[in-house]
């Protein structure tokens, strides 16, 4: 598990080690700085030609400002030949004051920008003009100076860019009118969310987190306000997964009944119960419309299925196979008749078994604004994608991705449940928790990704996975699976069936 942190928390963990700790902000700094100019000396070490590489550090007036002019001095120590060019416009903090004083000092060339420097006479170069107290969007000389920067990173120049790239926000990954094109960040502390979503990942380049010399974490899950609910996992957490035992049996791993699949839509019943299958479930049952039957026990004999016809009384075998499962899943190529919505409605009412709703469960729940809760006992995990939050919600779906953490915790704190919303970075939150997945990729954009997702999520509720944990773990390995599944077969021709089969590489131990 690795903790994530927003512009927010990241003040108050400095604000905590600086005040309350009293470890002094320029002491700090240096850590900080130094992470930086170890990185690129790093870079600068492992080039091939003998030329004079040159170096420049870009700086505003801030404390991001005043990190770039402390790399300068650093670089400058280390023999690097590194000019500074000043984009700030005002009088600056006052450790950039004492920076650019140092830098002054040693007789560091110096320029304020005039609008007339080609930076692509420079092979590296360190954007610190904005971190985590970009406030407002980028305009006039700034702007300027980041579209000449990406430009010579375009010519070949390396981009590193201080804590964040400079124009996206440290929050939600959207760009504040402009932002620098980074091949490299380094950032302090605790990877900034903003860098986790896109286009701030895309813009970030590759990622190194160096430790800044903030107090430790221990102090800091007592001390700020926040600090730890927010996280990524990373292959560690696969261990999270349920251990099989020699002597089990298959009633050892639980039971999951996914509702999936109408007359028109029986694929996404094979998807999804093929994944619970190969996420390690013991048994996996299927409720679907009769006529898929005879085509899913041919592609699939390990299920068990259960069927339904139109126009016939449900509640009985509904309430049986409900009795029979631990988990339950609804909605994967469901459609929206009145069956459907009959079966979406039975569901709800159960409370004291997890529920997984997907895509026409969701669209029903939208369409007919039928109120839902989960419960201790019986908790709802709801997997949206933009569109189907945008039904639910009411927002628009640009809104919605511009505040994926916010929409997902007031969604799962109104309903109290838990939201996975799914993008290309999926969040997951209880409402007060929120994990930011990172593993995936857009060979995953294809039909039927999601009810993978669903079969997933489904097999470790069934197997006894608290059901939050559950949904985080099953968008890490639902992701993982989709980059084995991009290896073996690339991007544009892997199918949802490849992502369901890679399950078994992606949690294999
Ligand atoms: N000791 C510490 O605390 C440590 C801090 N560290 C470093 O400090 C960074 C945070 O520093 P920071 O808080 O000074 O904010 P920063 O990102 O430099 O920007 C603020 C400046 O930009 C200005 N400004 C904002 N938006 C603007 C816009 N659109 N257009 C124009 N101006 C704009 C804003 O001006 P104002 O809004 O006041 O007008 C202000 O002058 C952090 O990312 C890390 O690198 C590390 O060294 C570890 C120890
Ligand atoms: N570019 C991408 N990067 C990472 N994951 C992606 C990307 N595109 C789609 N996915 C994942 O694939 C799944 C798509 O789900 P969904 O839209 O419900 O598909 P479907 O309705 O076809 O089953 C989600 O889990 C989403 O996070
Ligand atoms: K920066």
């Amino acid at each position: 598990m690795e903790y994530l942190a927003d512009s927010h928390t990241m003040k108050t963990v400095d604000n905590c080690s600086i005040q309350e700790f009293k470890i002094p902000s320029v002491v700090l700094m240096e850590r900080a700085a130094l992470g930086v100019s170890v990185f690129l000396k790093g870079l600068i070490t492992r080039e091939k030609s003998n030329k004079c590489i040159k170096t420049v550090c870009v700086c505003g007036s801030g404390n991001n400002g005043a990190d770039g002019l402390a790399v300068a001095r650093q670089l400058n120590e280390n023999g690097i030949n590194v000019s500074v060019v000043i984009a700030g416009t005002s009088e600056g903090t006052e450790e950039y004051r004492l920076q650019k004083n140092i830098v002054s000092n040693l007789g560091i060339e110096c320029v304020e920008y005039n609008g007339n420097i080609d930076f692509s006479e420079y092979d590296y170069i360190v954007d610190a003009m904005f971190g985590i107290g970009l406030s407002r969007n980028i305009e006039g000389r700034y702007a300027q100076i980041a579209e000449a920067v990406n430009e010579a990173g375009e010519k070949g120049s390396v981009v590193v860019a201080v804590d964040i790239a400079s124009g996206i926000n440290a929050d939600n990954g959207q760009i504040m009118g402009v932002a620098v094109k980074a091949d490299y960040t380094v950032t302090f502390g605790y990877k900034k969310t903003g860098i986790m979503f896109y286009p701030g990942a895309t813009y970030s380049g590759s990622v190194e987190v160096v430790n800044a010399g903030f107090v430790p974490e221990n102090v800091l899950h007592n001390k700020v306000d926040g600090f730890g609910r927010t996280f990524t996992y990373t292959d560690d957490d696969i261990d999270r997964l349920v251990v099989r035992t020699s002597d089990s049996n298959k009633g050892t791993y639980g039971r999951t009944l996914i509702i999936a699949g109408s007359k028109d839509m029986g694929g996404a019943a094979v998807l999804s119960a093929s994944a619970a299958y190969r996420s390690g479930t013991g048994l996996v049952k299927i409720l679907t419309h009769e006529a898929n039957k005879t085509p899913l026990l041919v592609r699939m004999p390990e299920c068990l299925i259960a069927t339904y016809q139109d126009n016939k009384p449900l509640a009985a075998e509904l309430k049986k196979d409900f009795a029979w499962a631990k988990s339950i899943a609804a909605g994967p190529g469901l459609s929206m008749n009145e069956v459907a919505a009959e079966i979406t409605r039975s569901v709800i009412e159960i409370n004291d078994k997890v529920r997984i709703l997907d895509a026409d469960a969701l669209n029903i729940i939208a369409a007919e604004k039928i109120d839902f809760r989960g419960n201790a006992e019986g908790n709802i995990i709801v997997t949206p994608h933009l569109m189907e939050m945008s039904r639910l919600i009411g927002k628009s779906v640009s809104d919605i991705k511009k505040n994926l953490v916010q929409c997902a915790k007031e969604f799962a704190k109104e309903h109290q449940c838990i939201c996975v919303l799914k993008d290309a970075r999926t969040v997951v939150t209880d409402g007060t928790n929120v994990y930011i997945n990172s593993t995936g990729n857009d060979g995953m954009s294809t039909g039927g990704s999601g009810d993978v997702l669903t079969g997933l999520t489904a097999g470790f509720t069934a197997m006894g996975i608290d059901a939050f944990e559950a949904a985080c773990l099953a968008v890490y390995v639902h992701g993982k699976a989709g980059d084995i599944a991009a290896l073996n077969r690339g991007k544009a021709g892997m199918t949802a069936s490849d992502i369901a089969n890679a399950v078994a590489d992606a949690i294999k131990r």
